[in-house]
Formats: structure tokens, C-alpha cells, sequence
């Protein structure tokens, strides 16, 4: 749909009818409440990023909302169109790439959609390969192909470049924002890196306590650059908001965007080369 690459933000009160609706939920592994009350809606087409420090609770929202885990207390309205991308590609290892694309469709044309799914993801050559022999990249591809395949609704995406090394990673965000133009899902992005939020989301929320501690639009046009003074300005209110304080940051060393190369835990802040990087949330 090209028309939606001119988008951006809608403001929140200007919106229809939700095709996410979460309202109240309470989620308690029996240490405290994980979620303690949180609501959230997500707008059909809309792309959100879900921040907050780690142990927040954002992959239990996610898995909540892929309904992998048991329904939690509270009210969930969720489209029947639903697909989920992980950090890891979690392929079949013994069935071949095309094969693990099209598990579990039920159309008599699975193949076709298939390879064109494969197409999108540019991995058409890789169709008939084991997963084993796929590089990360390759792998994450297919993973997106196989959610791209039964045309969801809404695409629930959990740190799914935070195993990448940083090229790729910058490849597959490019990637994402190109299936979203064409295909229209709402996406839920979780992430620990601000400027992967603030290229690809049109409003960031962010988690603590159990719920929806802000919520941010980012009006930026496309396609976003980390040296905008938007881009500059919204990222330093989503770190203040994650508690960050930036002069303390730029007062470390400078580290590579790529964490795992640097020996830190996958998904920091994501600031730029030379600028001063951030411990993980
Ligand atoms: N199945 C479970 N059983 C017990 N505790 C759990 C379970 N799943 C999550 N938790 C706990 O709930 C809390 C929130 O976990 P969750 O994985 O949702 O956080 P997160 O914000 O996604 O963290 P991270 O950013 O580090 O991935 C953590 O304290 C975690 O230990």
C-alpha cells in the first residue's frame, strides 16, 4: 500500500475502532504482579514500540498477546489474524525452509503464498534449504515470512533483531518497515534500543509497574535519520522516560552500536556510533 508511506503519527484521540483492546490485566508468576492493571490499545496499521527496563514485564504483554501464555485477568480483545516473531527464528530444523514457512496453512495454495512470502523477504533462493544452513539473518527472514504468510493483523514482534550483528540489524529494521508499508499490520515492537523505536514506530509506549508508565507519539517523517532534531529531541525524552540520564552516558566511553560486539548484553540504547552508549535496560 504505498499510500501508507507518507504516514505518521495519528494522534491517539483521533483514532476508530481499535484492533487491539487490552483493558485491567493482571498477570502474577506469584513474586507480584508482572502486570498490575495495564490497558492498551493498538489502531489497525499502526506501528507501536513497547520499552521499558528489563524484567518490566514486556515479553509477558507480548506473550499475552500472542496468547501463548494463559489468559490473565482483565479484558482482551485481539484479531483472529495473528503472528509473532522472536528473537530466535524458532525453525523446524528438519523441515526445509519453504516447509516451515507454510506449517499449519490451510490454504490450498499454502505453496504459492509461500514463495511469495519467501519473494518479500528476498529468500527465494533459500525456498528448499535446511534452517540449519541459514545464516541469522537468512533465518530471521524466514521467520518473517512465515508471520507475512497468513497476512496478519497484528504483528507482534519481540526484539526480533537483537541477535543480529548491527548491519544486519539495520537491514532487517529497513526490511520490517517495507512489509509494514505494504501489508498494513499493527505492529507491537518490543525493543530495548531507542533508535530502533524511533525508526521504525509511529509512538512509543513505555512499561513500569505492571502498566503503561507513558505514551509517546513520534511524529517524525519517513524515512527517519538519527541527526534530525526531532529524531534528537524525542529520543532524550524516551530516555528520561526510561530513567536515563543522558550526560551520565555521554560521559562513558564511546561503544559500537553492535552490543554483542562490544561483549554486552544483545539490545542497548542503540545510539550511534561515537555517541556515548548506554548499559542495557
Ligand atoms: N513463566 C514465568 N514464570 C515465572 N516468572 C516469570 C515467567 N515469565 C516471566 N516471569 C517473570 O516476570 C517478570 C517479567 O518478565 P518479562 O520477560 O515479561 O520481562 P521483560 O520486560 O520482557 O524483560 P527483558 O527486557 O529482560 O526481556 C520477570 O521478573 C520474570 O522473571
Amino acid at each position: 500500500m504505498s499510500h501508507a508511506l507518507s504516514r505518521i503519527a495519528t494522534p491517539q484521540s483521533t483514532i476508530g475502532k481499535p484492533v487491539v483492546s487490552v483493558r485491567g490485566l493482571v498477570r502474577n508468576f506469584g513474586n507480584g504482579n508482572v502486570l498490575d492493571g495495564l490497558s492498551l490499545d493498538l489502531q489497525p496499521g499502526s506501528f507501536t514500540a513497547l520499552l521499558g527496563r528489563s524484567g518490566c514485564g514486556k515479553s509477558t504483554l507480548l506473550r499475552t498477546l500472542a496468547k501463548l501464555d494463559p489468559a490473565p485477568e482483565g479484558t482482551v480483545q485481539l484479531p483472529d489474524e495473528r503472528a509473532v516473531v522472536f528473537q530466535e527464528p524458532r525453525l523446524v530444523p528438519w523441515m526445509r525452509v519453504l516447509r516451515n514457512v507454510t506449517l499449519g496453512l490451510r490454504h490450498p495454495d499454502a505453496e504459492e503464498r509461500g514463495l511469495a512470502a519467501l519473494a518479500e523477504v528476498g529468500l527465494s533462493h533459500r525456498a528448499r534449504a535446511w534452517p540449519l544452513t541459514l545464516s541469522g539473518g537468512e533465518a530471521q527472514r524466514a521467520a518473517l515470512a512465515r508471520a507475512l504468510v497468513r497476512e496478519p493483523r497484528l504483528l507482534l514482534l519481540d526484539e526480533p533483531f537483537a541477535a543480529l550483528d548491527a548491519l544486519t540489524r539495520m537491514r532487517m529494521q529497513g526490511l520490517v518497515e517495507t512489509l509494514w508499508h505494504a501489508h498494513a499490520p499493527a505492529v507491537l515492537l518490543v525493543t530495548h534500543d531507542v533508535d530502533e523505536a524511533l525508526l521504525l514506530a509511529d509512538r512509543a509506549v513505555v512499561m513500569a509497574n505492571g502498566r503503561i508508565a507513558a505514551d509517546i507519539p513520534i511524529p517524525l517523517a519517513r524515512p527517519r535519520r538519527h541527526g534530525d532534531p526531532g529524531f534528537i529531541a524525542l529520543r532524550s525524552r524516551l530516555l528520561a522516560e526510561l530513567g536515563v540520564d543522558e550526560e551520565h552516558l555521554a560521559a562513558r566511553e564511546p561503544q559500537r552500536t553492535d552490543a554483542r560486539a562490544s561483549g554486552a548484553k544483545p539490545g542497548g540504547y542503540g545510539l550511534p556510533a561515537g555517541a556515548a552508549a548506554a548499559p542495557s535496560l
